[in-house]
């Protein structure tokens, strides 16, 4: 039987993962592909943010990273999947942005009925043209950016997104500081995961031999690079949100500590229901339509460093009159 190729798409938080499984998802590409969700942080922001199709498949698995949260959870989406395998012709996993690649990638190898059915295609590393070269800078091993550079280390592709946003000649030096950390891996730039999916998919780029020879460890290695300060903070509120006075609570928190968070997202309930995403300094909201008949509510997750979640709570709340603001953090 031929056994099912499988891509694990990883990059650091804010990336553009799920900018590209979007892409992926909607692009008239022939392929039938399930997608596998993994995101940091106790409500699932990305759950309504991925487009789906009817023969698209979507499975998530929340809480912590899916590199910790272990592979016996991922062993049993894989299983289930396979009961359905009629139904897709490849897989896509998309890591969370703190998640280390290798442990899913080992997956594929260390289980014996997994890596009978299926087969690991490439490991596809995002990266953010406009901050990566900041995080590298940060930390050894444990870091942001011990934890970026693994990312970058151990792709079989490298998409440099956001190059909209970077000038030529700061394309060219990321390059070569990519190439310093990987050396063999094809470097793609792309603009909104805007890639050619034949550069991605089906191109059998992960090779275990060359993996072992790097690193003799590997398939045994169950060490994690994470960044242990990095935390999440994740806020419900029950009312309606003025826009004007978030915007202002926002551009201030960023203002203040824009370096410190590294990724936010959330549904808001404004007049209408609208998308926040954001990294670093940088936010966008987008209008997602009418909220329909279901209660309005807001969902905001913050992962940085250094999070005061009573300050947090406390401050976003007065963006309502009377709003009833729940929070709850992890890390
Ligand atoms: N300017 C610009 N923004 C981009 C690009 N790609 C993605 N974005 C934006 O960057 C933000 C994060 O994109 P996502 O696709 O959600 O990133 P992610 O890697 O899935 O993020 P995590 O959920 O943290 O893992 C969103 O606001 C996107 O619209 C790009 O090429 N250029």
């Amino acid at each position: 039987m031929t056994k099912i190729p499988v891509t694990v798409l990883t990059g650091f938080l804010g990336s553009g993962k799920t900018t590209l499984v979007n892409h992926i998802l909607t692009a008239n590409h022939g392929h039938r592909i399930a997608v596998i969700e993994n995101e940091f942080g106790d409500i699932p922001i990305d759950n309504a943010l991925v487009l789906g199709g009817d023969e698209k498949i979507i499975e998530m698995s929340n809480g912590c990273c899916l590199c910790c949260t272990a592979r016996t959870d991922l062993i049993e989406i894989l299983q289930s999947l396979l009961r359905r395998r009629e139904r897709f012709d490849r897989i896509l996993i998309e890591t969370s942005g703190m998640a280390d690649p290798n442990p899913v990638a080992q997956t594929f190898f260390v289980d014996d009925e997994v890596s009978a059915a299926f087969a690991l295609d490439a490991i596809v590393t995002l990266v953010d043209a406009r901050h990566v070269g900041s995080h590298l800078e940060e930390g050894e091993h444990d870091g942001v950016g011990g934890q970026v550079s693994n990312q970058i280390a151990f792709a079989d592709r490298i998409v440099l997104n956001k190059i909209d946003l970077v000038t030529e000649p700061e394309i060219e030096e990321l390059r070569a500081r990519l190439r310093s950390v990987n050396a063999t891996a094809d470097i793609i730039p792309s603009s909104y995961g805007d890639v050619d999916l034949d550069d991605l998919l089906g191109i059998n780029a992960f090779d275990l031999n060359r993996t072992v020879a790097a690193d003799p460890d590997w398939l045994e290695d169950e060490s994690h690079h994470h960044d242990p300060t990095l935390e999440s903070v994740s806020l419900e509120l029950g009312c309606p949100l003025d826009r004007a006075a978030f915007e202002q609570w926002l551009t201030a928190l960023l203002a203040e500590r824009g370096d410190d968070l590294y990724r936010f997202k959330g549904i808001l309930a404004f007049d209408r229901r609208t998308v926040l995403q954001g990294v670093h300094r940088m936010y966008e909201l987008t209008d997602a339509g009418e909220w329909g008949a279901a209660p309005p509510v807001s969902k905001l997750v913050l992962i940085g460093r250094n999070l005061d979640r009573a300050e947090l709570t406390d401050t976003v709340s007065r963006c309502h009159a009377g709003a009833a603001v729940t929070s709850s953090s992890t890390s």
